[in-house]
């Protein structure tokens, strides 16, 4: 198993006693191996289950303060299977949130998000709330890494300055190949964004500078 550790940085509502611990119980659901399990293992343990093993039920625990209030938080771990559908409401009562998971690489573990768990949240846990957690991003960038490329993620619809920076990306691409150089007749906009590098920038440095800049909802690995 890998050893993992990670710093969150979150804050509270005022008005909370730190004398008295915050209990929250938070149930995991999502389609088989979409990687609740090691979520939670990694969260709980801090460490990265190298073997998977299929879950039917399992409980974790983990304690930690937020802005000096202590935290217990209660993790139930669920089965995605269909065979278990009979038996995962038995870990909704009581619960104060439950985790949506789908896998970013398996385009049908988020279709299920819709056909499957929307509805069996609001049958059993109508109250809770609900948050939707997209699992494994290092695929994308493992594939990249694999065919020695730049990985970028984008979404057309809601950021025009992700999709902008996809074509910046390929620009300079484009331009650091061997012996090729800016041709000055590329549209403005083009110009003026080559025109913030100094010299002819390498790819990497671009690459950090935007990961630098998430706000804008583009990734790049
Ligand atoms: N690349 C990659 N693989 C992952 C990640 N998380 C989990 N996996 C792999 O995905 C497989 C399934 O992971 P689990 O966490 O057991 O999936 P699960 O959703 O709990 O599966 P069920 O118990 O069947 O519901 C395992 O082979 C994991 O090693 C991740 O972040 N990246």
């Amino acid at each position: 198993m890998k050893e993992r550790r990670s710093s969150q940085k979150l804050s509270l509502k005022s008005g909370m006693d730190p004398s008295q611990s915050v209990k929250c119980k938070i149930v995991v659901v999502g389609d088989s191996q979409c990687g609740k399990t090691a979520l939670l293992h990694v969260f709980a343990k801090d460490c990265f289950p190298e073997n998977y093993v299929p879950t039917v039920f399992e409980n974790y625990t983990a304690s930690f303060e937020i802005d000096t209030q202590r935290i217990e938080l209660s993790l139930w771990d669920t089965s995605g299977s269909p065979y278990y559908d009979n038996v995962r409401p038995l870990s909704y009562p009581d619960s104060d949130a439950v985790l949506i998971c789908f896998d970013i690489s398996r385009p049908e573990t988020l279709d299920s998000v819709l056909k499957k768990w929307k509805g069996e949240i609001q049958e059993f846990c109508p109250n809770t709330k609900m948050l939707l957690v997209g699992l494994s991003y290092d695929q994308g960038s493992n594939m990249a890494k694999q065919i020695n490329a730049p990985y970028i993620e984008c979404s057309a619809l809601q950021s025009e300055n992700s999709v902008r920076d996809i074509f910046h990306v390929a620009t300079l691409a484009c331009v650091n190949k061997n012996g090729k150089h800016v041709k000055r007749n590329k549209s403005n906009r083009a110009n003026k964004r080559i025109s913030h590098m100094p010299g002819r920038p390498d790819l990497s440095a671009v690459a950090s500078d935007l990961r630098k800049d998430k706000a804008k909802s583009c990734t790049v690995m």
